[in-house]
């Protein structure tokens, strides 16, 4: 039978890279994941082995790391979109590049309880402690016209003790759950928004500020709305960002229901005033969808990950 070659990219992927910015000696750190996938006029390495359109994985990782410095990190974004538009336009075979980016963050370490007295201390300018929440990612696309850019978070977990009922469900002979008036819900947040930067012409969003408005948006709408359902607050969440963040079109939620049930203390002759709970870590109920800016396509996958 004879075959021919379906889809194929090729890159460096998982590339940490860590950039010091030093401003005079208080310093700046960008903590990155960097993973590249190049397509295009790729037939003939998988044809017949002949390398000739083949620029090496390890150069695309000496790139992440030449850039770093020749480039700087000012964003996750802002770093993809130097790699991706480098890749493209100075490899005539290279007709796409996809550039995925994880970003950890790192807070300053307080040095004292008084921590006035130690403003201007070489420890407060050179210390970090990694911050435990949200794992930031992004992904970059340019295929030498258009940019598809599409940011998000993963890793994030929330709890609402309060505010969330779930009832009036479809019952058949298989279901046990109780209705809930008064119920825990909590979630692990993962995010993907898709920006409608699309081309050089026009003005590119401030991705850091972007960033941390969204991340707002979603933690505020996660806890204002009166739960009624895990999917009531997801299109909440999602249609927050799109009202309050005009560069942003699409965003994705993929929401994990992180279950806390009422333990049964009645064995032990205790009543239990929904204040012990068992957190079950699986199975768990897994709520996604996309809210969109209406009159827009849909474009992140239904299955995006970042790496
Ligand atoms: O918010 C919820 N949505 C569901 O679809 C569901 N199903 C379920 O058993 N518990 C819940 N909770």
């Amino acid at each position: 039978m004879p075959t021919i070659l379906g889809q194929n990219q090729y890159g460096k992927a998982e590339n940490r890279v860590v950039k010091i910015t030093r401003d005079g000696d208080t310093h700046h750190i960008k903590d990155l994941n960097v993973s590249v996938a190049l397509s295009g006029d790729m037939e003939e390495v998988h044809y017949s082995g002949s390398n000739a359109n083949v620029l090496p994985t390890d150069t695309t990782k000496n790139t992440v790391f030449a850039f770093a410095k020749e480039h700087g990190i000012e964003s996750a974004e802002q770093f993809g979109i130097h790699l991706a538009r480098h890749f493209v336009t100075s490899q005539e075979p290279i007709k796409r590049a996809r550039i995925r980016v994880e970003e950890y963050t790192w807070e300053r370490i307080e040095t004292s309880d008084n921590n006035s007295r130690f403003i201007g201390s070489d420890e407060v300018k050179h210390s970090f402690v990694r911050k435990g929440q949200e794992v930031r990612t992004s992904q970059i696309t340019f295929d030498g016209e258009n940019w598809e850019v599409i940011s998000g978070m993963k890793d994030l977990t929330v709890m609402n003790s309060t505010n969330s009922e779930f009832w009036g469900y479809v019952k058949d002979k298989y279901t046990t759950l109780q209705e809930a008036y008064d119920r825990i819900l909590a979630t692990t947040v993962q995010a993907a928004w898709r920006f409608n930067w699309t081309s050089d012409e026009q003005r590119m969003p401030n991705w850091e500020r972007s960033y941390a408005e969204a991340k707002k948006h979603l933690l505020q709408a996660f806890a204002e709305t009166y739960s009624l359902s895990l999917q009531q607050t997801l299109y909440q969440m999602g249609s927050r960002v799109i009202n309050s963040r005009s560069e942003i079109d699409e965003v994705r939620l993929s929401l994990p229901n992180k279950h806390h049930f009422l333990v049964d203390l009645e064995p032990f002759g205790l009543k239990n005033d929904n204040e012990v709970y068992f957190a079950a870590d699986r199975p768990y109920g897994l709520i996604e969808g996309t809210v969109l800016r209406d009159g827009v396509e849909a474009r992140i996958p239904v299955d995006h990950t970042n790496l």
